[in-house]
């Protein structure tokens, strides 16, 4: 497979950035708001946006449990801030529907209310950034409070009062950041993603 078709979840959030990212990073990327063409992906991408909102749109949209089953069965699945409070099995608020998968808890607008967003530049040797650090920005951002032991964590955040706090990790084909990497103009973790698909063909 040497252009996966990578799917992006189009029902809310910053879909069209995801798109470009993953073009960039050698991906075949259509949106996807209908079960045929949820059917049809190798891998999928779970923008940011408004994670309640995304959730209830699931169910109107009759995606949830098909989309539950496919994770089960091992899609290779990408959630940037609210996909990434999707794909966990624990919110610490109160949540409409999750997707699940990820054995996390995480908590919403973690940088605190006053902290509408926050930067700095991130190493993650498992995302392949190791030389150059990714301009990692946090938007109304999550970070994952708790992880199983299957939980490969990826990055922490490095400075301010959220320092050591879990932004980026990985269970089996499951990805997540609490950053946006689509809005820096940096492919990087879209082609960790995209390798990660390609491995689980
Ligand atoms: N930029 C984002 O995706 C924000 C996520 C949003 N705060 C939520 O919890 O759904």
């Amino acid at each position: 497979m040497t252009s996966p078709r990578i799917g992006v979840l189009a029902l809310q959030g910053d879909v069209r950035e995801h798109l470009a990212a993953l073009e960039a990073a050698g991906a075949h990327a259509v949106p996807v708001r209908r079960a045929g063409e949820l059917a049809a992906v190798d891998g999928l991408v779970l923008p940011g946006g408004e994670s309640t909102t995304i959730g209830k749109l699931l169910v109107a949209f009759d995606l949830l449990a098909q989309l539950r089953e496919l994770v089960g069965s091992g899609l290779p699945v990408y959630g940037s801030c609210a996909g990434m409070v999707l794909l966990a099995d624990r919110v610490a608020d109160a949540h409409g529907p999750l997707v699940g998968g990820m054995d996390v808890t995480v908590r919403r607008n973690a940088f605190g209310r006053q902290v509408d967003s926050f930067e700095e530049d991130l190493l993650a040797p498992g995302l392949g950034i190791v030389d150059a650090p990714l301009r990692a920005v946090y938007i109304r951002a999550p970070w994952v409070e708790e992880a199983g032991d299957g939980v490969e964590v990826l990055a922490r955040v490095r400075s301010g009062p959220a320092a050591g706090r879990i932004v980026a990790a990985r269970q089996g084909a499951l990805l997540v950041t609490a950053f946006h990497p689509e809005i820096s103009d940096d492919a990087r973790v879209h082609r960790a993603f995209v390798d990660l698909v390609r491995a689980h063909a």
